[in-house]
């Protein structure tokens, strides 16, 4: 039924996406799935005949034969089951890896202000790589009940008629009663599931910042509230499961008992007709034990179409991230060392002051700063140099658009250090090695540049300290030292670092910056910063405009030579960029 939808729509165009990986296995769950089925229809009419043989004909030998061919096939409805779940259980795990690999690619190389756009939050992205992706899965695994129904369908309808055709209108009484009730009930399920969806992705975001913002809050005494907004999302979706369940109970019952009254006017019918002598008590058992299977059928039908309107509601929230990435481009010759120009960036948001235009040109072993007052957008158009926020005017390495750089090529060439140093749980090494292993020599001389060897020597377990969670077993100044030496251990030609040594004392970031100056003597730095010590080492430095004041000419964020130690008095804003100080 998913393929008579529009291929248009993004939820069905992802589930049709998924069970395109696992066609193979989906195709292997059918197959035994149709056996299992086919034995399973057989088993009640052996059976029946079991009964006439050994009951009506007064045959031993009938009974016995019948009952044996009703054992094997009770064995290969057994194996058939099996084989069935196996591969269907396979598919749905292949999809799922596939569907949480394309996720976070996904997550990895969008931008996040696009992703907030795309989205609507951040925080949600845990359930739509958790519960949404498996009620994915849950979709996949059902969708193979559909043989199984269509095969009870095709065999029942002219096996129930040969008994009696009076059955077989009884039975077939119950196909529009089930019609109106699966016509009922989907929109206002699928209204809740969507509801309760909403409500599990609010909650996630809830407990993402419980967990990274409880400390920092407690600090102030606020800690309560996020504990508060917790229990507040999680009160809704419990609210949103009980009102899904609430529906989703009376559908099934209803849909349950469908054909249980038709399983009993079938006996009342069918007892009528063995009275009559038109059916056999064979048949009779035959009969009911077919109305059995109608019903799971149809209990199994109304479950499935609950899946799809659950799944495709999930589908439609993993599609909104998987549509984001750009198509995948091609890698570029690019030389070791070139220059950075930057021009006319700009980032625009809604309902925000634009940050820039910033226009710069470095050349290598140029250290750059970008200063101005808070929030005038020194971080933004460092993320934006990265190609990490949307943003007009363009950036260049050489003559390569970054903008057009494959990602991976991208981060190769550019390195970004953000404000917030983010470190994961396990030890320094591990934190310094997140991006890919390094030889031993270079991960010492990449920590002994950051300073991060003045650091080790107050940590007792040096470079196999443990971080703790999210870095907090180190102190802010060690977590910015790790986060440096990560970066510097890309050895990227352009590093961007934002701030990087705002939590360090005034002699630990001197002795840095000095080992970090010499150590990028051919490389570029761009240095977001108010900080004196870094401003007197830079050769060139910006002056960003306080949001909302800046001219939206190209050149209102341009270059003025860094001050010297001495002369730090606030620098002017220039709309021309001067010759630098060093070299
Ligand atoms: N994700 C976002 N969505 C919308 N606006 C944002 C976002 N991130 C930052 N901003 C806004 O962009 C402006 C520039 O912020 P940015 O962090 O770049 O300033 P900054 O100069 O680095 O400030 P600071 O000196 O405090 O670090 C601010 O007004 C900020 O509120």
């Amino acid at each position: 039924m998913i393929f008579s939808r529009s291929p248009a729509d993004p939820s069905i165009r992802l589930l049709r996406h998924a069970l395109s990986q696992v066609r193979g296995h989906f195709l292997r769950s059918v197959a035994w799935a149709a056996l299992r089925q086919s034995a399973f229809l057989a088993m009640p009419w052996l059976l029946g005949r079991a009964v006439d043989a050994g009951v009506q004909a007064g045959s031993p030998g009938g009974a016995l034969l019948y009952g044996g061919a009703f054992l094997a096939a009770a064995c290969v409805e057994y194996a058939g089951m099996r084989g069935w779940q196996l591969w269907a259980t396979l598919a749905d795990n292949r999809a799922g890896t596939w569907l949480r690999t394309r996720l976070l690619k996904a997550i990895l190389t969008v931008d996040t202000d696009t992703l907030q756009r795309r989205t609507g939050t951040f925080g949600d992205l845990t359930t739509r790589a958790t519960r949404d992706v498996d009620t994915v899965l849950v979709w996949i695994h059902g969708l193979t009940t559909w043989v199984v129904i269509g095969l009870t369908t095709l065999v029942l309808v002219p096996a129930i008629g040969g008994l009696d055709p009076l059955l077989l209108l009884v039975a077939a009484a119950t196909v529009p009663v089930l019609l109106v009730v699966n016509r009922v009930f989907p929109p206002a399920f699928g209204r809740r599931a969507e509801h309760l969806a909403a409500a599990h992705g609010a909650r996630g975001s809830a407990a993402d910042e419980l967990l990274s913002a409880l400390l920092p809050l407690r600090g102030v005494g606020a800690d309560h509230v996020l504990v508060e907004r917790h229990h507040r999302h999680s009160a809704e979706v419990t609210r949103s499961t009980m009102r899904l369940a609430s529906i989703g109970s009376v559908w099934e019952a209803v849909a349950f008992s469908v054909p249980l009254l038709a399983v009993t006017t079938g006996l009342l019918v069918g007892g009528l007709a063995v009275a009559d002598g038109r059916i056999t008590v064979g048949a009779l058992t035959t009969f009911v034990l077919w109305m059995g299977t109608v019903s799971l059928a149809v209990n199994a039908m109304t479950a499935r179409l609950g899946d799809l309107t659950e799944a495709r509601i999930a589908a439609g929230r993993i599609a909104r991230v998987l549509d984001l990435p750009e198509p995948p481009r091609p890698y570029i010759g690019l030389p070791e060392r070139d220059v950075l120009r930057v021009n006319g960036l700009t980032v625009r948001r809604p309902d925000r002051a634009a940050v820039g235009p910033l226009t710069l040109t470095a050349a290598p072993g140029e250290w750059v700063v970008l200063t101005g007052p808070t929030g005038s957008g020194k971080s933004t158009l460092l993320r934006a140099v990265a190609q990490l926020v949307p943003a007009s005017g363009n950036a260049a390495f050489g003559d390569a658009d970054l903008g057009d750089l494959d990602p991976d090529q991208l981060y190769r060439l550019v390195g970004l250090v953000p404000e917030g140093p983010l470190l994961l749980h396990g030890t320094v090494t591990e934190n310094l090695l997140l991006p890919g292993d390094r030889p031993p020599a270079e991960v010492a001389a990449a920590a002994r540049t950051a300073g991060l060897d003045l650091a080790l020597a107050q940590l007792p377990d040096g470079l196999d300290t443990e971080v703790g969670e999210r870095g907090g077993a180190l102190s802010g100044g060690q977590r910015q030292l790790v986060t440096l030496a990560r970066a510097l251990l890309r050895d990227c030609p352009v590093l961007l670092l934002d701030d990087v040594t705002s939590a360090l004392d005034a002699a630990t970031e001197a002795e840095v910056l000095d080992r970090l100056r010499a150590a990028t003597a051919d490389r570029i730095v761009l240095f977001a910063t108010h900080a004196p010590a870094v401003r007197a080492r830079a050769d060139r430095e910006i002056t960003l405009a306080a949001p909302g004041t800046g001219s939206a000419e190209p050149g209102a964020a341009a270059a003025v030579p860094a001050p010297d130690a001495e002369d730090l008095a606030p620098v002017r804003n220039s709309a021309r960029e001067q010759e630098p100080l060093h070299g």
